[in-house]
């Protein structure tokens, strides 16, 4: 490793982006404008400039930059190749997060092939072909309509072993007494703190959806029961705010959240299932994957043994 002059923010990012823009794509020069500095910190300064560079968008740009800072200060040395992966340089809880006293109950570590359905029709479809995981995603107004669909999808799990999330529906799902409940960002923000406090009291598992570092960060402070990232490649299912993930940087997302159970969505098919597999998720959420499938049953246990055959990836057994 050469030593780089940590007084110099441009020569910590030329080394960043000399170390990662392989990897991460895109860089042709650090000149990119960083809009805002928050700091004089020159690794902070280097760090914001090269990630901003690689691609990352404003939010993450600044909080990579922030993590790049606290490890050079906490391994009291600047190392380029060692992008920013322990939690406790984002300012992340403690790890393992199901262990924090206000942690949300634990669900498995892998929780394998996720269905993301549209009625409670398709998740007892899928529960019945022994998808381990099924998610209720009915988009509606209609609080008659959603109590009803809500009701049946956990009418229509049982006998099998399928652990149910319903997708936006919190209140209706604690009453219909499902697994769990998945969450996006808008909808952590929506929500009171006695709402929160609600939901942690209710035993359901919570999962949370993230498009990057920020959320992550975001998604940890309420310490769920998984995390989802994505999307990871584009996907016509529904409008992203984000450009498409990839693999690159989703490896990197779950490397940081190693001690999370971890789920990635957006775009797989099963060409792409194999490198999503190999960031070492436990999980591949899909929608069109499996809903506009010849035979769903028969795509569902081509992908179920292709999750079983997966190794375990290394970082996951540290
Ligand atoms: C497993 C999983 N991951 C992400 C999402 C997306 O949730 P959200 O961001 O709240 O968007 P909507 O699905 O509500 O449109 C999900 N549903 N499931
Ligand atoms: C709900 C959602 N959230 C992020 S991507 C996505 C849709 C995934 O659908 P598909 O698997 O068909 O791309
Ligand atoms: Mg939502």
């Amino acid at each position: 490793m050469n030593a780089i002059d940590t007084s110099n923010a441009r020569a910590v990012a030329q080394a960043i982006v000399a170390a990662h823009g392989l990897r991460f794509g895109a860089a042709t020069s650090t000149a990119v404008s960083a809009p805002h500095f928050s700091s004089d910190d020159a690794v902070y300064r280097g760090a914001k400039q090269a990630c901003s560079a690689l691609g990352f968008i404003e939010i993450d740009a600044e909080c990579l930059a922030h993590a790049w800072r606290a490890q050079t200060e906490r391994l009291s040395q600047f190392d380029a190749s060692a992008w920013p992966d322990a939690p406790v340089d984002f300012g992340m809880g403690a790890f393992p997060p199901a262990a924090r006293a206000d942690a949300f109950p634990p669900c498995p570590e892998r929780l394998g092939l996720y269905a993301v359905l549209p009625d409670a029709a398709w998740v007892g479809r899928m529960a019945r072909a022994g998808v381990p995981t099924v998610q209720l995603r009915f988009k509606s107004d209609d609080a008659a309509a959603v109590a009803h669909e809500v009701q049946a999808a956990v009418e229509a799990v049982h006998g099998t072993n399928a652990l149910l999330f319903i997708n936006d529906h919190w209140q209706v799902a604690i009453a219909a007494g499902a697994y769990g409940i998945h969450l996006g960002q808008e909808d952590l923000d929506a929500l009171s703190p006695q709402e929160l406090q609600q939901l942690r009291a209710s035993g359901a598992r919570l999962g949370v959806s993230t498009h990057g570092y920020a959320e992550m960060v975001r998604a940890d402070a309420v310490s769920p029961s998984y995390i989802a990232m994505g999307a990871i490649y584009p996907t016509t299912l529904k409008k992203m705010a984000t450009a498409p993930q990839g693999v690159a940087r989703l490896s990197a997302y779950a490397r940081l959240l190693r001690g999370y159970p971890q789920v990635g969505i957006g775009g797989v098919d099963a060409v792409r299932l194999p490198d999503v597999l190999a960031t070492g998720v436990g999980s591949v959420a899909v929608v069109r994957a499996l809903v506009a499938a010849d035979d769903p049953e028969a795509t569902a246990a081509q992908w179920m043994a292709a999750m079983q055959a997966a190794p375990v990836s290394p970082e996951r057994t540290e």
